[in-house]
């Protein structure tokens, strides 16, 4: 008899505990310092507070005229007179009432500006501006110095992951490096005595071993870094030693294949006998023999997810479930500690709306995980092959839908899923939930 299921939502509450359950061995070392080009991905160690005001000083958002209009006469009609020409970089001279400077886009507004007016708008005769007959508001054009980010404002959150807008705000307060949190090492252990190499020649009833190839850009975009990628044979021995090996270099372990209950599936076994197994059979599809443990080294325990050996539930759990698993041992250990505790720790991805092509019924009895597709129209229809070794279902997909065990969400309505582009390309956030809970952390 198969042991029973866990729901999916119990799987991932359990997660920070199964984690960091006492004894665990959290990852060391201290912040660095990073120039610009090295800091995509890579999650914030403390807040960035801005040095200064962007932009620093008020300037003209458009090539054309300052004007300084006297007070209490019509903008519009008053005479003006171009005293000086001001361009980007340059620092004009104040204007008094009654004159005008000729002026470029990004130039510092010369004190007295009232107006900007664009080029096409006026004309100079004799040294007098001509405006068109176009009405005027006060501060017209003009950006104001701190409109972008004022001095002294909490820019960026500690434990954010920087993002390549990101990079250009550093910039743009002058800032050339930033201090983040170390990467999380990870080491992957690939099994299947079948698998064989891409650029090898495929013996019947071998499988190219593919999965690896989208982990490791993966865990790369996840701010973790792959250490070390063993293939290990089909046998208890083996397994138990490269987890042995990998528990001694990495931060977190994981496997691909071998956790279902076939005579060559020895990652379980394995695995109890160098630590601990806390489940391995979740109500989900794909992704169902998903495995969660611990091993054990004289270091501290080191947490463990054995990814099913279907490519699409190895993908599709990794994003689920690794994901967050990354988010939660990256950050210091005193505060994963307290949000390891929090309820409500809310670890599932960031849902947007999508409006359904047709129902989409899920399986009986397990919690469905579709990889959808848009039409024309953007509506989103599940891709016709759903299988789990139909890799190329989530290469194509544009969006994952979750439906519940013996659920049917009706065509036309407006349901919550997932960018698979924003699962594959960003960590997941938990600067927000942290900064909520414990500035601390
Ligand atoms: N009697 C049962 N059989 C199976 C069950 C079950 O409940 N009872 N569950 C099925 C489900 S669901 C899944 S998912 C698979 C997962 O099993 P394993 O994790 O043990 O995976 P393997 O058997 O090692 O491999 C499955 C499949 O995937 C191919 N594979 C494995 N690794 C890779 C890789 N790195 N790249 C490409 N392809 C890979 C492997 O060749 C197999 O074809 O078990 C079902 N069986
Ligand atoms: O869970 Mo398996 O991933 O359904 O094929």
């Amino acid at each position: 008899m198969a042991e029973p299921l866990i729901s999916v939502d119990d799987f991932i509450a359990q997660l920070p505990r199964w984690l960091t359950e006492p004894g665990w061995r959290a990852r060391d070392g201290a912040a660095q310092s990073l120039p610009l080009d090295h800091l995509l991905s890579r999650h914030l160690a403390q807040d960035v507070i801005a040095p200064m005001a962007v932009p620093a000083f008020d300037n003209s958002a458009m090539d054309g005229y300052a004007l300084a209009a006297p007070e209490g006469d019509n903008a519009q009609t008053a005479r003006y007179t171009v005293t000086q020409r001001i361009a980007a970089g340059q620092t004009g001279q104040p204007l008094a009432p009654g004159e005008a400077a000729r002026i470029f886009t990004g130039a510092p507004v010369p004190p007295g500006s009232t107006h900007i007016v664009m080029q096409e708008h006026a004309q100079v005769s004799d040294g007098v501006l001509v405006l068109d007959e176009r009405p005027l508001y006060p501060g017209q054009h003009i950006r104001r110095r701190g409109e972008d980010l004022t001095q002294g404002q909490t820019v960026l959150r500690a434990q954010q992951a920087l993002q390549a807008v990101d990079l250009a705000l550093l910039a743009s307060l002058g800032l050339s490096h930033a201090s983040v949190r170390p990467r999380l090492r990870v080491a992957l252990l690939t099994t299947g005595d079948e698998l064989t190499e891409p650029g090898q020649p495929l013996a019947h009833g071998g499988v190219y071993s593919s999965t690896r190839h989208a982990l490791r850009p993966l865990l790369t975009a996840w701010d973790a870094e792959l250490v070390q990628v063993v293939h290990v044979r089909d046998n208890f021995d083996a397994m138990r030693q490269s987890l042995l090996d990998a528990a001694a270099c990495a931060d977190l372990v994981l496997s691909t294949g071998g956790v279902s209950v076939g005579g060559e599936d020895h990652v379980k076994d394995a695995l109890e006998a160098v630590g601990a197994l806390h489940s391995w059979r979740v109500a989900m599809k794909p992704g169902k023999p998903l495995a969660l443990g611990r091993i054990s080294t004289a270091q501290g325990a080191v947490p463990f997810i054995g990814l099913p050996g279907n490519p699409v539930s190895s993908l599709v759990t990794a994003l689920l479930f690794v994901r967050p698993a990354l988010a939660l041992l990256g950050l210091p250990a005193a505060g994963l500690d307290r949000l390891a505790h929090r309820p409500g720790l809310q670890l599932w991805p960031q849902a947007v709306g999508g409006v359904l092509a047709q129902d989409v019924q899920g399986d009986l009895k397990r919690c469905e995980f579709l990889r959808l597709t848009p039409d024309a129209d953007g509506r989103l229809r599940p891709l016709s092959r759903q299988g789990s070794g139909v890799l190329s279902s989530v290469a194509q997909a544009s969006h994952l839908i979750r439906v519940d065990a013996g659920q049917t969400l009706a065509g036309s309505s407006v349901q919550p899923i997932w960018s698979l582009h924003e699962l594959m390309t960003r960590p997941l956030d938990l600067s927000t939930q942290i900064a909520a809970g414990d500035a601390s952390c």
